[in-house]
């Protein structure tokens, strides 16, 4: 998009490369290594987000260990280059290396190498009016993956973001076909526009077991793409090589690659870290496996999705508690409309092998994730007498829709009429709540905006896996709401949002690369007083495109260059 949207400003102009550093030199939290213990990556916490994370990140090792590359000749040779191009982790911020790791990295992504720096510019306004959330990214990268398993669907209303597209690359890479129907190429699109975002998705699938990649994969900036193509590579018969942007590869996935180990594949961390790159193969087979629930539900969705196409079938056992447990309830409803069952057991969940995935059609539902943004923005500034009504919203397994009850909760005046699939919202005074973000945790940077303008304490609770995303988002948003002038205390679960003692004031806040805390901190620019400004405002292309332009023509006062 190019120009300005009703009511507000958007215009991008055309900047540098864009790329993350920071998470790899700071993040590195869960190694998982059968020598390290996965839920325990964090050192006990004094208070300082910025102690914590540099504790972890030395605990991790990453700075001794990024050169280090598998002990076989075969993985040497296919990860020696991309462990020197991508191991953004050994060089300091702003050093040479670093400046020029970040140019390569950028431009190495095929679905982001178009990204500019830029920043949002949020001034105080009022919104009001119809808006439509993107189609929901955890149930389009289900399908895209359960296509590919298969032989062949259309995916009806994807979500064309970077995410999704990194899981057809890889689909495409395991001998699939993935056509993105009705857009643009996403080179050719602006990062922040809803504009060009395709219609379809025509997947050909590898019908089976994936075949071995003749490249790297590149998951990009997605956490899914590199867990569900994790278990997806095990089944190959030959290696393939995964890697990411420098925040996916600060990212946990050690209890994943124990996983396929256990199932008889071959799974390394090439720095023996526990984090990309990675690689896996050697046709792993079926059987048991027992797994934290408390690092990613994704490991555990990864498994079921690729226990199908094996012999006999994949069980898992759950060693702790599942976080985030809805995400696998959204598995197993994608993987019942494929025509694949799966069932709960007392410890964990199973699916039986030798299924086939097949499905005509699919038809992608709405991301109430992306809508928690659009309905937080009408509950703290709608226009007096007017509503914000987001489309879209139809029931589905999606853990994120708590957010319609976290914010009734808090006093909001909303409403959702299931059947017509909106959600009504007016401004209202807010009171803070205690909310339990287990099953939720991409509410949190919501919900602390949301416990800001609040009066009260909001208690965000049971977050800890909260710090294992793009960012550590406990951390950034305590960082961030600090620096509008918010009173919050963090604690290594939870972040406390003194809403009651905060009088919020623009400032320019960092988005640390990562779209949640893009579109959080703009929601939160909305009431401050004067203008706030949140850096890598392009990063909104990971879940929701034209974040932006719906934000402006809802009556932001906003400004993208
Ligand atoms: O499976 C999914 O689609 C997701 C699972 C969640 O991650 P974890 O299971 O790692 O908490 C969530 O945070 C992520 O945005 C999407
Ligand atoms: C954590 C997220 O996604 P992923 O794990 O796929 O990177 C997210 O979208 O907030």
């Amino acid at each position: 998009m190019e120009g300005a949207a009703t009511g507000g400003i958007v215009v991008f102009v055309v900047g540098t490369p864009t790329v993350q550093t920071d998470r790899a030199v700071a993040g590195s939290r869960v190694e998982g290594s059968r020598s390290a213990d996965p839920r325990s990556p964090i050192a006990p916490f004094t208070g300082s987000p910025s102690a914590c994370q540099t504790r972890a990140a030395a605990q991790s090792g990453i700075h001794a260990a990024d050169s280090a590359v598998g002990d076989r000749p075969v993985t040497e040779q296919l990860v020696e280059q991309d462990v020197e191009r991508v191991a953004v982790g050994s060089a300091g911020e702003g050093s040479p290396r670093a400046a020029a790791t970040a140019v390569a990295v950028g431009t190495h992504l095929p679905g982001r190498a178009h990204l500019r720096d830029m920043d949002a510019h949020v001034s105080p306004s009022r919104v009001a009016g119809r808006a439509r959330a993107p189609p929901s990214k955890s149930y389009t990268h289900r399908a895209i993956l359960a296509a590919g398993y298969g032989a062949g669907t259309t995916v009806t209303d994807p979500l064309d973001s970077a995410d999704p597209r990194a899981t057809g690359r890889a689909v495409e890479a395991f001998g699939g076909e993935v056509t993105w129907v009705g857009g643009d190429d996403a080179d050719d699109r602006d990062a922040d526009s809803a504009e060009g975002g395709a219609t379809a998705v025509e997947v050909a699938g590898f019908a089976g077991r994936p075949g071995t990649p003749d490249d790297v994969i590149d998951c990009a900036n997605s956490g899914t793409t590199m867990r569900l193509v994790t278990a997806a590579a095990g089944l190959t018969n030959g290696l393939a090589v995964l890697t990411g942007d420098g925040s996916l590869r600060s990212r946990p996935q050690g209890p994943l690659l124990d996983a396929v180990a256990d199932l008889g594949g071959r799974a390394e961390s090439t720095r023996r870290n526990g984090q990309a790159p990675l690689v896996v193969g050697d046709a792993m087979g079926s059987g048991t496996v027992a797994i934290p629930g408390d690092v990613s539900s994704q490991f555990v969705t990864a498994l079921l999705m690729a226990g199908a196409v094996t012999d006999e079938g994949i069980e898992v056992d759950l060693e702790t508690e599942l976080k985030s447990a809805p995400y696998v309830e959204i598995t197993r409803e994608v993987l019942a409309d494929f025509g694949v069952d799966s069932e709960r057991t007392e410890t964990g969940f199973r699916v039986h092998g030798g299924q086939t995935y097949a499905a005509d059609e699919y038809a992608v539902p709405g991301d109430f994730s992306s809508m928690s943004y659009l309905l937080a923005a009408g509950a703290v500034a709608a226009a007096d007498g007017e509503a914000v009504v987001v489309e879209g919203a139809r029931p589905s397994a999606q853990g994120d829709s708590a957010i319609v009850d976290v914010l009734d909760r808090m006093g909001a005046d909303i409403e959702w009429d299931e059947d017509a699939g909106e959600i009504t919202v007016r401004a209202s005074s807010l009171s803070g709540v205690e909310v339990d973000v287990g099953d939720t945790p991409d509410l949190l940077p919501t919900i602390a905006v949301l416990g800001a303008v609040a009066d009260g304490e909001t208690r965000i609770v049971n977050a800890e896996h909260v710090r294992y995303k793009e960012t550590d988002r406990v951390a950034a948003m305590a960082e961030s709401l600090e620096k509008l002038g918010a009173e919050v205390t963090e604690e290594p679960d939870a972040l406390i949002v003194h809403g009651g003692d905060s009088a919020l004031s623009g400032a320019t806040v960092h988005g640390r690369g990562d779209h949640r805390l893009v579109m959080a901190l703009a929601v939160a620019g909305l009431v401050a007083d004067g203008e706030t400004t949140v850096t890598g405002a392009e990063h909104v292309d990971v879940s929701f495109p034209g974040f932006f332009e719906t934000m402006a023509a809802l009556g932001a006062d906003v400004s993208v260059a």
